[in-house]
């Protein structure tokens, strides 16, 4: 597990300000989903705490370190980065691009050994992929892609994963089957951290919901808590319909 914290965290691209004084403590453990309107500044967030943008004033801290002090390599092996599924340009086998998570642990000269494909076998078959291990990355489906991410960030050795949309692009039944899979990470005792623009999918996996607007947190708390048709309707600016919440029992909240 690697707690990370942000603390008074500001940040802008050039002069536009995008996060401002934030304050978050996360990744120990459970699974927290970041909602938040186009623009609110989710995939910003997430490269703080990855250390893969600098804030413009404040500290981010893994373990209650400055994230600045720690070397990449060290932090790569805490915590994990699962980018929005995209095309290769290369086609790497698939088994290749689940290798190069053992980047950070890899020896001299960046070389692979057996336990390093070994655990990256592994990792295939834990995502439930292992048949797809010789296919090349950009003949599989957005799905495949998707649990290739993923396996790759668990052959990293990282606790902690940091996930980008991970629904994005993929069909209700491969939505269902990626959110099972980060359930059952968290039971394995991984935490994760993942946007997403769909406040079922939250509601669904995650123990603790976060909700940004413009670079504000503006609700934390239990999904069960937060994830309303009044709070969803808040966060995105819409009517709120009362009747959402017992249209359907649990399973959804809001139309
Ligand atoms: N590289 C960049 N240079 C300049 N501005 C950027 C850059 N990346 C993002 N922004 C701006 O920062 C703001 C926050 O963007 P960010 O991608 O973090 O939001 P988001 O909540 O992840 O959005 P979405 O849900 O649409 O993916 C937006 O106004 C965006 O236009």
């Amino acid at each position: 597990m690697a707690p990370v914290s942000l603390e008074d965290v500001s940040f802008r691209y050039r002069r536009q300000p995008v996060i401002e004084r934030l304050n978050l403590a996360c990744g120990d453990g459970g699974v927290l989903a970041l909602l938040g309107p186009n623009g609110s500044g989710k995939t910003t967030l997430l490269k703080l705490l990855l250390g893969i943008l600098e804030p413009s004033s404040g500290r981010v801290r893994l373990d209650g370190r400055d994230l600045r002090r720690i070397p990449a390599r060290e932090r790569a092996r805490r915590l994990a980065y699962v980018p929005q599924v995209h095309r290769e340009a290369f086609g790497y086998r698939v088994f290749d691009v689940v290798l190069m998570g053992r980047m950070p642990h890899s020896g001299f000269l960046g070389r692979y050994g057996v336990t390093d494909r070994r655990l990256a076998g592994e990792a295939l078959e834990r995502l439930g992929i292992g048949h797809l291990a010789e296919r090349p990355y950009t003949e599989v489906s957005g799905g495949e892609r998707q649990l290739a991410l993923i396996a790759r960030a668990l052959a990293q050795g990282a606790r902690t994963l940091v996930l980008d949309e991970p629904t994005n692009g993929l069909d209700y039944g491969n939505q269902q089957r990626l959110l099972d899979r980060l359930a059952r990470l968290r039971r394995d005792g991984y935490s994760c951290i993942f946007t997403t623009h769909h406040p079922d999918h939250a509601r669904r996996v995650a123990d603790r919901v976060v909700m940004l607007r413009r670079g504000e947190i503006v609700r934390d708390g239990a999904p069960g808590e937060i994830v309303t048709a009044a709070g969803v309707a808040a966060l995105y600016g819409l009517e709120p319909d009362p009747a959402a919440d017992h249209a359907q029992g649990d399973a959804r909240c809001f139309p």
